[in-house]
């Protein structure tokens, strides 16, 4: 997969180098290009920003400087195109599924907003020619896209083959096919600080160390997610509400 990111502060990913995705991007499964977006301006202050239309605090991105990046790195006359990404407060919510989606693609490019944001017109010109999704990593408010695109890019490189080392562990996590919250996890020691570990993930019995796993996952969404719940049909009895959640 190539992965292209424009941000006024490219330093910023820098920590797309390091760990999963570094060692991805090492190993060829990831090609990472990094772009400074003040390459595409061309006055003496390399300005990016203007005063909004119709008012308002902040200052809006320009689309020259966007217009011609894109252009750059995925010119029109291509052989192919890639799927361009704007991080929003406004997005559609980035979520597991999505991030599955977007690991099937050849080519993702990441477009990372500063100030009130880009101008609307960027994403019009770009989706003439490209698949365009402007999405949200959650509900509240950051300076810019950068952190959003270290979300995202570390979400969905995790999930290329060769990436992660055990792909099976990608089945028991949160969020991952059945929907529910992961179950609570313990190594060694048996004995900590006045805390055990519970005594059926000591058993050796996989059909008990499953049921109890899977009580735990529907317990804790139950008392963290119950907007996750409402796709099961597990119900937690009465004695087992009323004991709450450790
Ligand atoms: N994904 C995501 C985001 C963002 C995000 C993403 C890109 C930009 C580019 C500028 N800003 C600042 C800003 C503040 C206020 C109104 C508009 N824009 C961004 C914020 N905030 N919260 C999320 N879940």
């Amino acid at each position: 997969m190539r992965l292209d990111v424009v941000s006024i502060f490219p330093e910023y990913l820098a920590a797309l180098d390091v760990s999963l995705v570094g060692k991805a991007a090492k190993s060829g499964l990831l090609d990472v290009h990094l772009h400074d977006l003040r390459d595409w301006t061309h006055d003496r202050h390399r300005t990016v920003d203007d005063t909004p239309y119709g008012g308002g605090a902040g200052m809006v991105m320009k689309p020259e400087p966007w217009g011609q990046a894109l252009d750059a790195l995925a010119p029109a006359d291509g052989p192919t195109q890639p799927r361009l990404i704007v991080p929003t407060p406004a997005g559609r919510p980035f979520t597991q599924e999505l991030a599955y989606e977007l690991a099937a693609e050849p080519w993702l490019a990441f477009a990372c907003g500063r100030y009130e944001g880009i101008d609307a017109r960027v994403a019009s010109y770009a989706a003439e020619r490209m698949r365009v999704d402007e999405v949200s990593i959650g509900d509240y408010v950051l300076n810019g896209g950068e952190v959003a695109v270290l979300v995202m890019v570390e979400a969905v490189a995790r999930l290329l083959p060769g990436v992660i080392g055990n792909p099976e562990s990608l089945a028991e996590e949160s969020h991952s096919g059945d929907g529910l919250l992961e179950y609570p996890v313990y190594t060694k020691p048996p004995a900590w600080r006045g805390y055990d570990v519970p005594e059926v993930l000591l058993s050796g019995n996989h059909g008990l160390i499953a049921e109890w796993r899977h009580e735990q996952s529907v317990r804790r969404t139950a008392e963290r997610r119950p907007d996750l719940l409402a796709a099961w049909g597990d119900v937690l009895s009465d004695q087992d509400g009323a004991e709450g959640v450790r």
